[in-house]
């Protein structure tokens, strides 16, 4: 058994509210991620699925537990060495979160000047490459108002990719968009973890999402692991699902591997 890329150990994260009260968002979780795994993440709202995510790059730093990503425990480190061990975690959100005054070429610089180390050629012989595989290169003077929902996500993936993570974290990265345009992100999402290797985590409450990218999930109920599985298995490996979530998922995935199936018979 090779060791996993991402090993979450009994993590728990409990936050302050107003009032003074306390509430368990992340409840005892242990979970592991293999080397490219395109690894779900599901859950009503409010379940706690972000805030597990973040504590993958310790965006949110977890109360209890360990967070280990390609061997370094993040939950060990100085702060000097996380921001070093964070350049092989890349992250995007629901709202794109990039920077409107400047340019898709500027957004997609901004991680690797921050960090410093590389030259103004070496960092422009950089983004073109990222802007190349999201198919953006024509874009890179634009400002981000200019650009589609798509196409801002896309800027997203390449500012995340910039300095070469091994991991990519999407919390929620199709909630903001069109179902075609779904469905060509989650093309590149797909390419990026086939071609460059690149592992990839993500939440999503849609179902249909999770279905068509992913090869294992997780069903978050009240901040933990309710159950675990692996999609798109061949026929008769899927044991029955103990929760609600996780048998709707699974009925999705085999409604889709019957459509793709029919599909490619119309075209044999
Ligand atoms: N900084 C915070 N302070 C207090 N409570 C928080 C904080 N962040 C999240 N929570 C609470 O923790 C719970 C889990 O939130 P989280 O965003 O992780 O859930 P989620 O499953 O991703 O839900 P959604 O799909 O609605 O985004 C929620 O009840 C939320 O209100």
């Amino acid at each position: 058994m090779t060791t996993p890329l991402i090993r979450i150990e009994h993590a728990s994260k409990t936050f302050t509210l107003p009032d003074g009260g306390r509430f368990d968002a992340v409840r005892d979780v242990t979970l592991d991620v293999r080397e490219g795994d395109i690894f779900g993440l599901i859950g009503k709202s409010g379940a706690g699925k972000s805030t597990l995510l973040r504590l993958f790059n310790l965006l949110e730093r977890p109360d209890a537990g360990a967070v280990t990503v390609a061997g370094r425990e993040l939950t060990a480190l100085s702060k000097h060495d996380l921001r070093g061990a964070r350049r092989n975690i890349g992250m995007i959100f629901q709202q794109f979160n990039l920077l409107q005054n400047a340019t898709v070429f500027d957004n997609v610089a901004f991680p690797l000047r921050i960090h410093g180390g590389q030259g103004a050629e070496q960092v422009a012989v950089r983004v073109k490459q990222c802007l190349e595989l999201v198919e953006l290169a024509a874009k890179a003077d634009s400002y981000p108002a200019q650009l589609s929902g798509g196409q801002k996500q896309r800027v997203a993936i390449a500012r995340a990719l910039a300095s070469g993570p091994a991991v990519l974290l999407c919390d929620e990265p199709t909630s903001a968009l069109d179902a075609e345009t779904t469905r060509a992100l989650l093309a590149t999402l797909r390419d990026i973890n086939r071609r460059l290797g690149v592992t990839i985590v993500i939440v999503s409450h849609e179902l249909s999402v999770l279905a068509e990218i992913c090869n294992r999930v997780a069903v978050i109920e009240d901040g933990a692991i309710a159950e675990e599985f692996a999609l798109n298995q061949p026929a008769g490996h899927n044991a029955p699902r103990k929760t609600a979530l996780g048998r709707e998922l699974a009925a999705f995935n085999a409604a889709s591997a019957l459509a793709g199936a029919h599909q490619e018979l119309s075209y044999a």
